[in-house]
């Protein structure tokens, strides 16, 4: 037969491929790609082998299990294949399994023993006399490693029988797996010590396993379950599968709880959809189930194909996690100014549905995974969890594609983005004038403790913007009672009570206003302090961030909202359009006289840890004192007071010829100060 060039060649590149990955997933524990995009490659192959038989070789990974065993441990032969099993991946695919085993059963009726497909490695396990005598891997099927010392430190596994009846010799087979748990707290102690993380439990249950020290797999958390049995006297063998687990049981072999016998395959898509279901809610991981026709007898009937039994299929999970291009990352704005970069994909199957983007929560998240435009990236979608790019590829990039950044202007209002220290998320500063952020600004505007709106609840706020009656809180004190009464449940005399709240709203007193602003951190407490400090809106607007901070309370960072806030034209616009309808206060009273105070005029700064007092306290004996205290140094700085472990502020001070104290020098200073008094 005429094989074309192209095909041979295809089919040489997917071996190529499938051998390198089997060697990773099998052999090293350490998987490059993920399942979904690893079977693909084999589906390609497969069908190409079908419509080109003459490129099925037997050496072909379409004909083949696992891979080959670790040299560094002792080889076992198999004295019954241990083989993988055939996928179904539709409910059509798993009646048409039903269909081909029932042909040469003529057409009986089927017993499924069905189980979970436990997520870890297959062991076989050789009992003589009721003692483990020999544990050993799958390797590639005929061939394993011997790893009997790493799992008889598993307690799960029974090192000597219980009950009795068992044959002189006898082999069970079953999973070895790590319960989620015990998965999260590996790999987070891995985090934690810099050491590397396993991609998944599977990967973590054989990493575990196939150590050439039994003491770390002992410190592992690993379980079993018994799901099947190898060499065994036929004798002795009962008429199904199902009474030889029950056996098993009594003599202390595990079996996973979750497996029962089924009539007939539709009774198997329940089964799946049931445990599909409470998948999330187990204690270990499953990839799907696995339904085994459970009469022995049946069974010798079907016999094997080149990898797997023809009386056992396993149903597996839509993929959770798949590969995908990133096209753009696309930034919003949440309903609090918040930024959040999104990643745009190509459209790719996952978790069962078509996901075109992902959130990448924030900068840092961004960062951190190197996500970068135009990266394949593994994409993951768990049950109804919203899908999530679990990381990107970037050894998969052509070209060196720069950073991303988020823009250092809102994409919806224009206004500055800033980020305050010691957080992730970057958020846009118009509060008071972004379109994304109208809803949340408008309610805090009216809520009771801040302009106090009777009336203007958050339903009627909502219908006022969906109408686009309103911009900006500004325009609150444009309305009518006209426009009012034409919206939902309000009526006429609601609209005028509206109309006439705003009105009595705009007798209010400078903190309610300046809280009402929506100032990030800036709270009522807040809001009172700076109003009793400077007395004037205008006085707070023009205030530079040191001289924010001398406000008792107003740290580095809210001296930086405050400030960023009153910079951006957008919040003025709308401060002054709030003035300019009427807004207004009574003045605030005055603070009582510092002129005698020793220290007034003067501004500190506070560095480093002192001993006999916190920073908190130096700071409040020093405005006590009629000082300022500033959170950065310049040539107006009076003093820098330095404890131990100063930082930078102590070097600046040097560098600007600063005075620096230590703290018997600022003791002395504080004392002479209330001497001076
Ligand atoms: N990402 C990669 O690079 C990569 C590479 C190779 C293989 N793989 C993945 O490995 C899988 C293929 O491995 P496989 O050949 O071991 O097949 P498999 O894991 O799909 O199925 C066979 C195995 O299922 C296990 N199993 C769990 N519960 C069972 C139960 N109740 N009854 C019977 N068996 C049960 C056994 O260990 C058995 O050996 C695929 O999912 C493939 O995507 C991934
Ligand atoms: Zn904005």
């Amino acid at each position: 037969m005429n094989t074309p060039e192209s095909a041979r060649h295809r089919a040489a590149e997917l071996r190529g491929q499938i051998e390198f990955h089997n060697e990773r997933y099998h052999k090293f524990d350490a998987p490059v790609i993920p399942d979904a995009e690893f079977d693909a490659l084999m589906r390609e192959l497969v069908a190409l082998e079908h419509d080109h038989p003459e490129l099925r070789t037997a050496d072909s990974p379409t004909q083949r299990v696992g891979a080959a065993p670790l040299k560094a441990f002792a080889e076992v032969r198999h004295e019954v294949a241990m083989l993988s099993l055939d996928n179904a991946f539709t409910d059509e695919d798993v009646a048409d399994f039903e269909r081909r085993a029932q042909k040469p059963l003529h057409g009986a009726a089927l017993d499924y023993l069905v189980e979970p497909k436990l997520d870890g490695l297959a062991v076989s396990l050789i009992y003589e006399d009721g003692v483990l005598a020999r544990a050993a891997t799958r390797g590639d099927g005929q061939t394993g490693e011997d790893i009997t010392h790493n799992v008889r430190t598993i307690r799960a596994v029974p090192l000597r029988l219980a009950g009795a009846g068992w044959p002189a010799r006898f082999e069970a087979r079953g999973e070895v797996f790590m319960p989620k748990a015990g998965f999260e707290a590996l790999n987070e102690r891995a985090r934690r010590l810099g050491e590397k993380t396993f991609a998944n439990p599977r990967n973590a249950a054989a990493g575990s396993l196939r150590q050439l020290d039994p003491k770390i797999t002992a410190a592992r958390p690993l379980a079993f379950f018994c799901y099947g049995y190898g060499a065994y006297p036929t004798a002795e063998l009962p008429a199904t599968q199902s009474e030889l687990m029950a056996r098993f049981k009594t003599w202390g072999l595990p079996v996973n709880p979750e497996s029962h016998v089924v009539q007939g395959s539709a009774a198997c898509l329940d089964y799946y959809r049931d445990l599909r279901a409470r998948r999330a809610g187990l204690d270990y991981d499953i990839d799907g189930v696995v339904y085994k026709i459970d009469r022995l007898d049946q069974r010798e009937i079907l016999g094997f194909v080149a990898r797997a039994p023809r009386w056992a299929i396993a149903h597996k999970f839509p993929a959770e996690e798949a590969t995908t291009r990133v096209t753009a990352i696309e930034v919003q704005v949440g309903r609090t100014g918040a930024l959040t970069p999104v990643a745009r994909l190509e459209p790719v199957f996952v978790g069962g549905v078509t996901v075109t983007n992902a959130t990448l929560h924030n900068i840092d998240e961004v960062r951190r995974k190197d996500i970068r435009v135009g990266d394949t990236v593994v994409v993951r979608r768990a049950g109804d969890v919203i899908p999530e790019v679990v990381k990107s590829l970037p050894e998969l990039r052509d070209t060196e594609v720069p950073l991303f950044e988020l823009p250092p202007q809102c994409p919806v209002c224009g206004s500055e983005v800033e980020t305050a220290e010691g957080e992730a998320i970057a958020r846009c500063s118009g509060g008071l004038y972004c379109p994304a952020q109208h809803k949340e600004a408008i309610k805090h505007f009216a809520s009771r403790r801040a302009m106090d709106i009777d009336g203007l609840g958050d339903k009627l706020v909502d219908q006022i913007l969906d109408k686009a009656l309103i911009k900006t809180v500004a325009d609150l004190y444009r309305l009518q009672v006209d426009e009012l009464a034409g919206l939902e449940r309000m009526g006429r005399k609601s609209a005028e009570n509206l109309v006439a709240a705003l009105e009595a709203s705009k007798h209010t007193s400078l903190p309610r206003f300046l809280y009402a602003l929506g100032i990030r951190e800036v709270g009522e407490v807040t809001a009172q302090t700076l109003a009793a400090y400077f007395r004037e809106l205008s006085a707070i607007q023009a205030a530079d961030e040191e001289t924010l901070q001398t406000v008792p309370d107003v740290g580095p960072s809210v001296a930086h909202h405050i400030h960023t806030f009153f910079r951006q034209p957008h919040n003025l616009e709308v401060v002054a359009a709030l003035l300019a309808a009427g807004i207004q206060w009574e003045p605030m009273p005055e603070l009582p006289p510092a002129a005698e105070l020793p220290l007034k005029g003067q501004t500190f700064v506070v560095t480093g840890t002192l001993e006999s007092l916190s920073r908190e306290e130096a700071k409040a004996k020093l405005q006590a004192l009629g000082g300022k205290v500033a959170g950065s140094v310049s040539k107006n700085t009076r003093a820098v007071i330095a404890g131990a472990d100063p930082g930078s502020k102590l070097a600046k001070a040097r560098e600007l010829g600063v005075e620096v104290l230590d703290e018997a020098g600022f003791l002395a200073l504080l004392d002479g100060g209330v001497q001076a008094q």
